[in-house]
């Protein structure tokens, strides 16, 4: 039989909560938008197939949670990512503030070398801007990664993002290290040795429930 890919690839999004990483896997993976806030609770994921120079690559993308209690779980998944993307928004400063936490995040529980790609995303509310992009190029260069103002709402830079080496690095390919051979199955992907059910949808809950469960009193 056919093999359905050529080579899988592993990438994780990292940022914080409410920053748009979800918006942005759904118009990656379904090339969607919804303005309703679903946070994600742990971890989630998407797959999509695409044809690179004459090779099916399996991308699977893992969607993390911002929110600080759930890093726990999220730090786990890091281990092993081929590719890291981390998100801020750009009219949040806190959140661009913080990509130096989630970069030593990376360093502390991804394995070294790691592909990282930083992204601005909601770049079509250039009214609401806090962040110039000036300042996240100086910090991309910094690490010496590559940086894209994106917006999961109007597509802005999607599909750059979705072309760039740090997506698909062709490293990969060529070693082989990811070929479905070496992930035979995604209970061998995930860290934590946990069996999906294949819909790509495990834990969403909307951010009202999330915060009757946060003000609900503790028995
Ligand atoms: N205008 C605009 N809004 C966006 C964009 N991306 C996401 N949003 C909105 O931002 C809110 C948060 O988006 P999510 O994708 O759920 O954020 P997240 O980073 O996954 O959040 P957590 O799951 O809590 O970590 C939602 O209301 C989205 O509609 C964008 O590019 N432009």
């Amino acid at each position: 039989m056919a093999k359905a890919y050529d080579h899988l690839f592993k990438l994780l999004l990292i940022g914080d909560s409410g920053v748009g990483k979800t918006c942005l896997i759904i118009r990656f993976a379904e090339d969607n938008f919804n303005n309703t806030y679903i946070s994600t609770i742990g971890i989630d994921f998407k797959i999509r197939t695409v044809d690179i120079e004459g090779k099916k690559i399996k991308l699977q993308v893992w969607d993390t949670a911002g929110q600080e209690r759930f890093k726990t779980i999220t730090t786990a998944y890091y281990r092993g990512a081929m590719g890291i993307i981390l998100v801020y928004d750009i009219t949040d400063e806190k959140s661009f503030e913080n990509i130096q936490n989630w970069m030593k995040s990376i360093k502390e529980n991804a394995s070294a070398g790691v592909e990282r790609l930083l992204l601005g995303n909601k770049c079509d509310m250039e009214a609401k801007r806090k962040v110039q992009k000036e300042q996240a190029d100086k910090l991309a260069r910094e690490h010496g990664i590559r940086f894209f103002e994106t917006s999961a709402k109007s597509s802005m830079n999607v599909d750059e993002v979705r072309h760039t080496p740090s997506f698909t690095p062709k490293e990969y390919w060529k070693t082989d290290s990811c070929s479905p051979s070496t992930y035979p199955d995604q209970s061998r992907l995930s860290p934590l040795g946990f069996q999906f059910p294949g819909t790509g949808h495990l834990t969403q809950v909307r951010r009202p429930e999330i915060e009757k469960q946060q003000q609900a009193p503790q028995h």
